[in-house]
């Protein structure tokens, strides 16, 4: 049963690689879940019966859609759009939207995929998907990125809505887009239907605590997941990577709870503060000024800037929290974070560490919090505006911050009675693609062959 349950595994993922050739991060993503759910499938045969992991690789939709705007100078700028509904078992189709030159429909595959996950393993009723587009909001006037909002959502608008699908933020999209493209689906639809996104203004449906709630949702299961393990925060050595809404906030509730964080970075190159890095000065740099991170030496004594951003990981810490981007860290960073005696790496980005770093680290028996499970307190916090916005009231911070708590530890849980049933106690990768598998794979098979 194992070596035909492993020949299918291999066969899946051989045909994925020919029928997406080059999404060369979607096949990364859908390698590193199957392999894990090899025990799943030996214990559930009605799984292969169904060919539920067949139809879980394949999105049920994918839209391209072209993006017309007009720059400052009165240029017209063509930039391509994408939305991939990829999984609507157990709700509307549910993730963030990307802005990033990067972007092309393998990353957004990639991203949708492990939506799916993770938004099952939130226990609120949402499917998996993603969209975005290669535009580049670096550089461009309020003007520009209104202009492209408006042109994206002119498209968008006619495949989403509150109970079809409810994009939300990523990389390059924060409240700012959010409100271009809220407004613009408003116009077009002559209807005021706060649900249709998340991530929204305070003033017109948006919830508390949903900017930080990815951060202080990745804090709350590694708190969970140190102390399952007799350790917690207090002195810990920390480098964040990343200066933007998730690496911000894990940074904040981290030294809330008492750990050292000593550094950050950006795309250009990292900053090291051992005196520990001021949030309020990086917020005003990185989120008000939008600036480079390099501004933050000129505003804190002692504090060093270092060209090119990989190199973050050589410094010595205790727990690694890569919140950047997708294969942030691989197998050469990895042995360095060994190493130098990491504890734990918590995972606030997509797909930060390869599939090769992320074994080295099981292997070495470093505690992995891994981004499905760890960053899914942005997307649960978006439910939880979706209920809101359903209810019409507001609950307050700290409702919605002891909720987020709440939802995490549960996760956290999950991830660890999964690892343990089926035979990888303390391997939180395997457990969180675990718990998560199995409420989507029993929503498909109730709802027949769709
Ligand atoms: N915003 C959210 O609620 C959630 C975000 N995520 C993931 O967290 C990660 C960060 O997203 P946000 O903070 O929302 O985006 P953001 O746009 O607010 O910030 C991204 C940060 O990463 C840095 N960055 C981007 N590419 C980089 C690179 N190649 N090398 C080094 N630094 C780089 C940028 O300079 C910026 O500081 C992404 O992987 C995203 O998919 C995951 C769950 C929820
Ligand atoms: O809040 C959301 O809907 C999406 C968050 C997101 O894109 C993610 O979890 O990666």
């Amino acid at each position: 049963m194992e070596n035909n349950v492993k020949n299918i595994t291999n066969k899946i993922i051989s045909d994925l690689k020919i029928r997406n050739n080059g999404d060369k991060e979607f096949h990364q993503a859908v390698e590193e879940v199957l392999y894990s759910l090899e025990p799943v499938l030996v214990k559930h045969p009605e799984y292969i019966e169904q060919s539920i992991i067949e139809r879980l690789v394949e999105p049920e939709r994918q839209i391209i859609f072209r993006v017309p705007w007009i720059d400052d100078k009165g240029n017209v700028n063509v930039n391509r759009g994408f939305r991939v509904q990829f999984n609507s078992a157990i709700g509307p189709y549910k993730g963030g939207l990307r802005f990033h030159p990067s972007v092309n429909i393998g990353i957004i595959k990639f991203l949708g995929f492990e939506q799916i996950f993770k938004n099952s393993l939130t226990g609120l009723p949402i499917g998996g998907g993603k969209g975005g587009s290669d535009f580049d909001p670096k550089g461009k006037s309020d003007r520009e990125i209104m202009n492209f909002c408006q042109s994206f959502m002119t498209e968008l608008s006619k495949h989403i809505g509150m109970d079809i699908d409810v994009p939300a933020g990523d990389i390059g999209v924060g409240s700012r887009e959010i409100g271009y493209m809220f407004g613009q689906y408003k116009r077009i639809k002559n209807a005021n239907e706060p649900g249709v996104l998340t991530g929204k203004g305070l003033t017109y449906g948006g919830s508390l605590a949903r900017t930080e709630a990815t951060g202080f949702g990745l804090i709350y299961f590694i708190n969970e997941m140190l102390a399952y393990h007799g350790m917690d925060l207090k002195g810990k050595r920390t480098i964040v990577s990343g200066a933007g809404n998730v690496a911000i906030y894990a940074a904040q509730k981290a030294k809330e709870l008492g750990a050292n964080v000593v550094a950050m970075c950006d795309s250009n190159g990292y900053v090291l503060d051992e005196d520990g890095i001021d949030i309020d000065i990086m917020t005003q740099i990185k989120v008000v000024e939008r600036k480079r991170i390099v501004e933050y030496v000129n505003r804190k004594q002692n504090a060093k800037y270092f060209e090119g951003q990989k190199g973050i990981w050589t410094i010595k810490c205790d727990i690694a929290l890569p919140c950047a981007t997708q294969n942030d860290i691989d197998i050469e960073q990895a042995k360095i974070l060994v190493e130098n005696g990491v504890i734990a790496i918590g995972e606030g980005a997509n797909m930060p560490c390869t599939n090769e770093a992320l074994n080295y680290f099981i292997e070495n028996k470093i505690l992995v919090a891994p981004a499905k499970a760890a960053n899914a307190g942005g997307v649960a916090t978006s439910a939880l505006e979706m209920s809101q916005n359903s209810m019409r009231l507001s609950w307050t911070f700290e409702e919605v911050d002891e909720k987020l708590n709440k939802i995490m530890k549960n996760i956290f849980n999950m991830s660890k009675e999964a690892a343990k049933e089926y035979g990888h106690e303390g391997n939180y990768v395997v457990g969180a693609n675990i718990a998560g598998f199995l409420k989507v794979a029993d929503a498909m098979i109730s709802q027949g062959i769709i």
